[in-house]
C-alpha cells in the first residue's frame, strides 16, 4: 500500500504536532516541511527535506496548513492551484463560510479538495453541534470553552505591533460567553497602552470581555491544555427535556494537529471542491478497512 504522501506548512505548535501524529500514522509519510526560513532546521526535522516553498517537495498528495488562521486561504491557493490537496484549521467562525466559498472555487479549478477549520472548535465540535441538533432539533446548544489556552487567539496577539510573547487564556462564563486573559511581553519602544488597545480592537477579541497584563515572561505561564464542555437542552419528536451533554479536557495542539491528519486522509476520498468537517462522511476520517469499521463501530 502506497503511503499518504503529507507537506507540514508551518512549524509552529500545531505544525510540530502534525509531525507527531503522522509519524504515528501508518498510512502516512512526510512529504517535507515548508518554512518562511528554510534553514531553521531543528534536530528532529534534520532526515526530512525543509523548504521555502511547496513546490521544491516531490510529489505531495496533501498539505497540512499549520499556519495562522489569517494566512491560510493565500497557502491554500497555492497549494490547490498545484493539484495538493489542503487541510487547515481556520477558526474564525464568521469568515467559513466565505473561506469554503472562495477554496470551493480554485479546488474545484485544479481538481483538488480542500477540508477547511478542521481542528476541535471549529472541526469536531462542529460535528457533535451537528449530531445534537439532529438528535434534538429543537433546543438550545450552549459551547463552554476551557479554561485553557487558546491557540487562535494568542496567534492574534502575536501579530500585533509591539508583541513580544502572547498567551490568550480563555475563561467560561457559562452561556457560551467567555473572558479572555491575554498576557504579553511588550516590545522596546511600544507603548502597553497603545498595544492593549490594539488587542482589544482585534475581532478575535472586540466582542468578549477582555483583560490585557503585561508579564515579564509569557513563557513561564504557559500551559497548553485546553477543553471543552456543550450542552444541549432540547426536545425530540414532541417529548421535551432532551438532555445531551460533551466533556473533553485535552492538550490542545495535539488534539488539532490530530484531526488535520485525519482530514488530509478523508480529503482523499472525495471529490474535487472545498468542504467542511461536517459534510465528510465520517468514516473517511479514520484508519482501516470499511466492512471492519463498520463491525466495529456500529
Ligand atoms: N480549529 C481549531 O480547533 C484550532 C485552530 N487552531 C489554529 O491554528 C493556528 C496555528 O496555531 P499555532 O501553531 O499555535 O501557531 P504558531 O504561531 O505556533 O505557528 C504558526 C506557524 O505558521 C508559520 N507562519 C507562516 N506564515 C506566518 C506568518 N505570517 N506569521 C507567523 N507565522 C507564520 C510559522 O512557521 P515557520 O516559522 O515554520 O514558517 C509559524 O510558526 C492558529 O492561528 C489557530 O487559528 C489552533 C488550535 C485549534
Ligand atoms: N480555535 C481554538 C480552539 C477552540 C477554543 C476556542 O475557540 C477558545 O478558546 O476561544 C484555538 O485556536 O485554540
Amino acid at each position: 500500500m502506497s503511503k499518504i504522501k503529507a507537506a507540514i506548512v508551518g512549524y509552529g505548535n500545531i505544525g510540530k504536532y502534525v509531525l507527531d501524529a503522522i509519524l504515528s500514522s501508518p498510512d502516512f509519510e512526510v512529504a517535507g516541511i515548508v518554512r518562511r526560513n528554510p534553514n531553521d532546521v531543528p534536530v528532529e526535522l534534520k532526515d526530512y527535506k525543509v523548504v521555502a516553498s511547496v513546490k521544491e517537495l516531490g510529489k505531495v498528495d496533501v498539505a497540512i496548513l499549520a499556519t495562522p488562521t489569517r494566512s491560510v486561504e493565500s497557502f491554500a491557493k497555492e497549494c490547490l492551484a498545484l493539484g495538493i490537496n489542503t487541510v487547515d484549521s481556520y477558526d474564525i467562525h464568521g469568515g467559513i463560510v466565505d473561506l469554503r466559498r472562495s477554496l470551493d472555487a480554485t479546488a474545484k479549478e485544479y481538481k483538488a479538495v480542500s477540508i477547511i477549520s478542521a481542528g476541535w472548535d471549529p472541526g469536531t465540535d462542529s460535528m457533535i453541534r451537528s449530531m445534537f441538533e439532529f438528535m434534538a432539533p429543537k433546543g438550545v446548544t450552549y459551547t463552554n470553552f476551557g479554561p485553557g489556552m487558546s491557540m487562535g487567539h494568542t496567534v492574534a496577539v502575536k501579530a500585533i505591533k509591539g508583541v513580544k510573547a502572547a498567551l490568550s487564556m480563555t475563561i467560561p462564563l457559562g452561556t457560551s460567553i467567555h473572558r479572555r486573559m491575554v498576557y504579553i511581553e511588550v516590545e522596546e519602544g511600544h507603548k502597553f497602552a497603545d498595544v492593549a488597545a490594539a488587542i482589544k480592537a482585534d475581532d478575535y477579541f472586540a466582542h468578549d470581555e477582555t483583560h490585557v497584563t503585561q508579564v515579564d515572561c509569557v513563557d513561564s505561564l504557559k500551559d497548553m491544555g485546553h477543553g471543552v464542555n456543550m450542552v444541549r437542552k432540547g426536545v425530540s419528536g414532541n417529548s421535551q427535556n432532551q438532555l445531551l451533554d460533551f466533556n473533553m479536557k485535552i492538550n490542545n495542539p495535539a488534539l488539532t494537529a490530530q484531526v488535520l491528519v485525519a482530514s488530509a486522509r478523508a480529503s482523499l476520498k472525495q471529490a474535487p471542491g472545498a468542504y467542511t468537517m461536517i459534510e465528510v462522511p465520517i468514516i473517511d476520517y479514520i484508519y482501516g478497512e470499511r466492512e471492519s469499521l463498520i463491525k466495529k463501530l456500529v
